[in-house]
Parts: structure tokens; sequence; C-alpha cells
């Protein structure tokens, strides 16, 4: 069966104490501990948020299924848990898998044709799907309705099979890579967001009451801070707080406390890790500032292309670390300054005045 568990959805990396990724299965179980259930205990994601509380009621109203929805944005940003939340806000099941994982038509055709009327089908990493499974998914996603071929060679002969409607519910990180006829097929297109520190603060002081976490207003604002905006990376981070607490002040969890503890992870107080750094300090120390192609960047840092344009640069682009230009990959004068170097004049981004 195609189904598997979130487990295997993330790759795990666990040298990097923010990499948005779970890290191993343990820490999946907390995750899934630490979930929202319901669309009003998800914090942020205004914007999404509501598109959906009304296309739910809606669909409820009329005993439909929810038209489909793809969700995208970076890893650990809550695609999984709103998948999650739809079915259980419409009151249905739902089934996962992942584009990797459906490897024939066949995968995918026996989940499809298990599914209950208004079920949820999620389809995480969607842009993996491989074309000859995609080409099944078309009719089911249109007309609730798949072809698939019985027999071989002059024997076969094609047979369709009705589906009862479902919702697909697809997650990617990478909206580009999807195809056009597939990213047409959704009804509903939710882009989620790095979320704001107030927003990560609120998120963290939920879980510390979820994990009985001693936490005080001002350690779960440092916390929020530093945690690149991700979800997952803030619940991990006040895990590794707790820790320090428990062994080294008396479990009590405040901004010194905080502060201390993410030092010591060497997660600066602008939230940048280890892996941040050596991208910026590559950049500038190796590539005098850039432009330089992400593929000599990976090189140089010994990590894959795809970590670097899903995982580590969306982040630093969007807050204003890193400029990508048709030339490459630049550091800004926020960067050379992160650094503590003195930028020069040929510096992306805006020129310091002061
Ligand atoms: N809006 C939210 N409110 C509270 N907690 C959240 C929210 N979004 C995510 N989380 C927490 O962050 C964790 C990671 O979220 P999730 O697994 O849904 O991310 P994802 O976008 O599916 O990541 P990936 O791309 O790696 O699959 C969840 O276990 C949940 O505890
Ligand atoms: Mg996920």
């Amino acid at each position: 069966m195609a189904i598997h568990s979130d487990s295997l959805s993330s790759t795990p990396a666990p040298e990097r104490i923010v990499t948005p990724h779970s890290a191993s299965p343990n820490e999946d179980s907390i995750e899934r501990a630490l979930r929202p259930r319901r669309l009003d205990e998800y914090i942020g994601q205004q914007r999404a948020r509501e598109q959906l509380e009304i296309f739910i009621q809606a669909a409820r109203q009329r005993g439909e299924a929810l038209d489909h929805v793809l969700l995208f944005g970076p890893p650990g940003l809550g695609k999984t848990t709103l998948a999650h939340i739809v079915a259980h806000e419409m009151g249905v099941q739902l089934r996962q898998t992942s584009g990797p994982v459906l490897e024939r038509p066949g995968d995918l055709a026996a989940l499809l044709t298990n599914l209950e009327r208004n079920d949820v089908l999620f389809i995480d990493e969607i842009h993996r799907l491989s074309p000859v499974v995609e080409e099944i998914l078309y009719p089911a996603l249109e007309d609730f309705q798949i072809d698939i071929l019985i027999g071989e060679g002059p024997a076969a002969r094609s047979v369709k099979i009705d589906l009862q409607p479902f919702t697909l519910v697809g997650a990617t990180t990478r909206a580009g890579m999807l195809t056009n006829p597939l990213r047409d097929r959704f009804g509903i297109v939710s882009r989620l967001e790095f979320y704001s520190a107030q927003d990560l603060t609120h998120i963290v002081t939920r879980s510390a009451r979820l994990l009985s976490a001693d936490t005080t207003p001002e350690g779960a604002i440092e916390i929020a801070r530093r945690a690149r905006g991700t979800p997952r990376i803030a619940n991990r981070l006040l895990r590794r707080v707790r820790d320090y607490a428990e062994v080294k002040a008396g479990g009590r969890i405040d901004a010194d406390v905080a502060g201390a503890a993410l030092s010591m992870l060497e997660v600066d107080p602008q939230g940048l890790d280890l892996m941040d750094r050596k991208l910026l300090e590559a950049i500038i120390h190796k590539f005098d500032g850039g432009p330089v192609g992400v593929d000599s960047l990976a090189a140089a840092i010994g990590e894959e292309r795809d970590t670097i344009e899903d995982v580590i640069e969306p982040y630093l682009i969007q807050h204003g670390y890193l400029q990508r230009t048709p030339r490459g990959r630049m550091a800004t004068q926020t960067t050379w300054r992160h650094l503590g170097l003195a930028a020069p004049q040929s510096a992306g981004g805006t020129p310091d005045l002061f």
C-alpha cells in the first residue's frame, strides 16, 4: 500500500538544529502531539485560514466535497497540519501519501478507489509525482473517474471506474515545479508565509503549555524571535531550551536562559544558524560577495542544491541577507554587517547610510 507515515515524508538532517525538516521519528511523534487539530487552533496564516474557513463551511452546508486545495510554502510552516485540519473540519477521513512514493499508476488507482464520499486525499511533495501517475489524476480530479488499462498487448482494454467525490490536498515547497495542467485543477491555492515573531510567540506559548515547560512570556518571545519564522523550528528550539533550563537553570525558561541556550546551539540573535552563516560566509569569502551560481555555492558548502533552494535560501532572501539576481546569488549590505564586515559599494541591497 502506498500510504506512508509522516516520518517518511521529510528529509532527515539531524546536524542542523534549525533545519525546518523533522529530524527523527521521535521528533515526528512530538510534532504530531503539538499539531493543532482545528482551524481555530491554527495560529497565524490569516489569509489562508479565513479562505479555508469560508470554503469549508460552504462545502459542508451543501454536503459536497471541498474543492481541491494546493498548499505551498517552505518546509515546517504547517502544510501537513493544515491538510489534517481540512479533513477534521470537513468531518471526513484523510488518506496520506506523497509524490515519490506513488511509483506506478496502480498505486494511485488503489488509493483513489478506496476513498469514501468527500474524503481527503493528501499528497505531500506533489511536485514529485511521476508523469504517468499524474495522468491518472487529471480525470480523477475533474470528473471523479479513472481510466485504467486491464491486460496487456492486443487484449488490453481501458476500463472507466467511477470514484466517490473527494478532495485532493496537495502540498509542495515548489509551486513552480508543478505542471500547468495539474496546477489548474486546484480550485483553492494557498501560499503559506513565514510567521511573524508575534504569531510564533503564541505557538511557543501553546507548545510550552502542552509540554508543561515553565516559560515566561519573555522566554517565549526570545525563542520565537530566533526560530526563522517557522513553527517546526520554534517547537524544536523550545524543547532544546527546556533541556538546557532543566540542567542549568532550575527548569525556568526566561529571556536570559533562552538566550544562553540558543547561543550554545549556535543560533545567533537574528535566528540564523551555522548553515545560514556558512552559506553567507562562502558567498563573501569565496566568491567576493557574488554573484555566484547556486551550483557553485552548493559545491562550496557541501550541500545539495535543493536544500539550498528549498530550505536555506527562502528565509535569507525574505530577510534581506541574500539577493537572487539573473547572474546568481549576491550578499547584501545586511549580510556584510551581520558578519561584522565592512560592506563594499558593490554589495546588493540598501546601502548603509549611517
Ligand atoms: N499555524 C500553526 N499553529 C501552531 N502550530 C503549528 C502551525 N503550523 C505548524 N505548526 C507546528 O509546526 C509543526 C510542523 O508543521 P507541518 O509538519 O505541518 O509543516 P509542513 O509545512 O508540512 O512541513 P514540510 O514541508 O516539511 O512537510 C507541526 O507539528 C505543528 O506542531
Ligand atoms: Mg509536511
